[in-house]
């Protein structure tokens, strides 16, 4: 593990010379995350499917990041391996300054569990735990307990998440958005640097949804953390700073925040042709061209 694993919430500021010699500090701060030429290949021969062909693109430090993408394009396996969950067939990752591609397991374990935060379309909840012990699951994997202050943000957001009610549930005993919720609360509760979300209003109706989309965009706006998110909603996307958009297992765009509109907009003209001839099985869509990082 780096010693910048504590120092990557405060941006340094990166002092330039000016023409008349004065000092004029520059806030650069460095990507939360980041990947570099990474390719991804499942199968062989006739079979072989190119996931992801050449993505080169950071997750800017405290901001919300939106992937978008046809099915099939590459979003899961890019945040996989971004995640170090996943290992690219060519390419290299980092988190922070923390280089993961090439790491043994154990320590790619450690660095998941102090520095970031997952949201699953599976919502791998622990059956025989119920909601606040999900809850509080990163405190006792991490083998201590929660703060006061920590603890009284676990409040804030289980109040948030209308999850009061429900803490000594098991997940059995929850409905489908009840533990989208419990696992959106564990994955915020240790307010980690970076929080990884794949379809995290997947299974909500849309007033939970705003709920937990306003969340994920008041924990990059006011705490500082950098959210990515996988996400087919315009309307999801549109919560955003920044949308990145994938086809063919490529960025084919990389915009400012948008309107639910204009994202739909794009994600339509970027429809995959009719008869497509990819030799891939990768599908080819109008926009596909790369983006440089
Ligand atoms: N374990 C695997 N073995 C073989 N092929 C895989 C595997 N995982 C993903 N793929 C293929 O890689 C490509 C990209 O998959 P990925 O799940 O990253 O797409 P996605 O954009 O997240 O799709 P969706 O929006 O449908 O979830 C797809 O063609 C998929 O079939």
């Amino acid at each position: 593990m780096d010693a910048g694993a504590t120092a990557d919430r405060c941006p340094r500021r990166r002092v330039i010379p000016s023409v008349a010699g004065m000092l004029i500090g520059q806030s650069a701060p460095r990507p939360a995350a980041r990947v570099q030429q990474l390719t991804k290949t499942y199968g062989s021969g006739e079979g072989m499917v190119h996931a992801l062909a050449g993505v080169s693109v950071s997750i800017r430090r405290g901001e919300f990041t939106a992937i978008m993408g046809p099915s099939g394009s590459g979003k899961s396996t890019l945040m996989h391996i971004m995640a170090g969950l996943d290992a690219p067939s060519s390419g290299q990752a980092w988190i922070g300054d923390t280089k993961i591609t090439g790491r043994s397991d154990t320590e790619l374990t450690v660095l998941r569990r102090r520095r970031i935060g997952f949201v699953f379309q599976a919502f791998n909840l622990v059956p025989t735990l119920d909601a606040l012990g999900n809850i509080l699951l990163p405190f006792d994997l991490d083998g201590r307990r929660p703060t006061d202050a920590e603890r009284t943000r676990v409040d804030r957001l289980i109040s948030a998440l209308g999850l009061s009610g429900r803490l000594r549930h098991r997940p059995h005993q929850l409905s489908g958005g009840q533990q989208q919720r419990v696992a959106i609360a564990r994955a915020l509760a240790t307010a980690p640097d970076l929080v990884f979300a794949d379809e995290p209003t997947g299974n909500l109706d849309s007033r939970s949804s705003r709920q937990v989309l306003g969340l994920l965009a008041v924990a990059s706006r006011e705490g500082g953390q950098s959210i990515a998110m996988v996400t087919h909603d315009p309307i999801a996307a549109a919560y955003a700073d920044r949308v990145l958009f994938l086809g063919d297992g490529r960025i084919v765009a990389d915009k400012p925040r948008q309107t639910a509109e204009q994202i739909a907009a794009f994600l339509l003209a970027a429809e995959p042709a009719p008869e497509t001839g990819s030799a891939t099985g990768a599908t080819t869509t109008a926009a596909t061209q790369q983006v440089p990082a």
